[in-house]
């Protein structure tokens, strides 16, 4: 049987319908506007695409958007005032700084700069810190808008054995620590493991979040497991520019039960919980409740 299509787009537009009420409500209520400032450092295209549309969503779902655009050779220092200032400014409620960053400039030195009340990226060591001992954190929005699709999907995650593949601290770290928090049995996988075909194998969701082109084929996969693909590779084939997840589409969803599509699974989902994210934050900084079904 065909696997269901998880469609990432049309779930990140009902998010970012959810946060906009939230907003509306907040500004009712509470003459609360929350404000999202993003940070690019040099002109990757990549990134200057990503930072666009932050900018863009952050408008429509109601927020206050600032942007803070540096040349490439910006200077750490210089870097960091823009952080200080944001992060003393009471207008503003989530920071971010878009990645990566160029070479010259210490990625850690600079996302710990970020307050970590205000870090909606939730990269900051504080972060981390409460997110792996089960505490209340930011939480980075490319796993959180996995764990959505999967909650959403499945319902309770309790008990499934999960393999998330790829131990980067933006997307594999973090990711497991949300699959544990949900009760799955995690595994992480990396390029060292050993047989990586048998123990993909063994998994009823399986977190493809590596960065290399397809490279999951459809044999590896569980019948009836659920595919979720973290990967944004852009590869040319017959002479076409294409942009392709970390498994072989077709042959894994011959297999899966359910699998997310490239594009269009779960990259919107990213800025959608960017902006959950600075609503949280917002809420929090403000003693308000939070808004349920949109955090960890
Ligand atoms: N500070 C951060 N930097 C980066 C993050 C992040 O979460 N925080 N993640 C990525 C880039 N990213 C957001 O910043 C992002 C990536 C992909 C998408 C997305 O919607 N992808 C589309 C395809 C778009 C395309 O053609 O490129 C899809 O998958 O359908 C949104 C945001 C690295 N940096």
């Amino acid at each position: 049987m065909a696997a269901d299509v998880i469609d990432g787009k049309a779930f990140a537009a009902k998010v970012r319908g959810q946060v906009a009420e939230h907003v509306a409500a907040l500004k009712e209520a509470h003459d609360l506007q929350p404000g999202l400032a993003v940070v690019l450092v040099g002109s990757d295209p990549a990134s200057e695409v990503y930072v666009r549309s932050k900018g863009k969503m952050t408008v429509e779902v109601g927020m206050k958007s600032v942007e803070h655009r540096l040349e490439a050779d910006t200077s750490e220092a210089d870097l960091l005032a823009v952080i200080d200032q944001l992060n003393n400014d009471p207008t503003i409620h989530g920071i971010l700084c878009q990645l990566p960053l160029p070479g010259h400039l210490d990625e850690d030195l600079v996302i710990n700069s970020i307050d970590p009340a205000k870090d909606v990226d939730g990269f900051h060591i504080s972060n981390v810190g409460l997110l792996g001992t089960g505490q209340k954190a930011m939480v980075p929005c490319t796993p959180l808008g996995c764990l959505m699709m999967l909650r959403d999907y499945h319902g309770s995650l309790s008990g499934m054995d999960a393999v998330v593949i790829g131990r980067s601290n933006i997307v594999g770290k973090p990711m497991a620590n949300l699959l544990l928090g949900d009760s799955c049995t995690v595994t992480i996988a990396h390029s060292r493991t050993k047989d990586l075909a048998e123990v993909v194998g063994r998994a009823d969701i399986v977190v493809a979040a590596v960065g290399r082109p397809e490279m999951v084929p459809g044999d590896w996969i569980k019948e009836g497991a659920t595919v979720i693909d973290v990967g944004i590779n852009r590869i040319e084939r017959d002479g076409k520019k294409k942009l392709v997840g970390d498994v072989d589409y077709d042959s894994c969803a011959a297999r899966a039960g359910a699998i997310t599509p490239v594009p269009g699974g779960v990259g919107p989902m990213t800025i959608a919980c960017l902006l959950a994210n600075t609503l949280t934050a917002a809420c929090r900084a403000n003693n308000l409740p939070e808004p349920k079904g949109l955090t960890a």
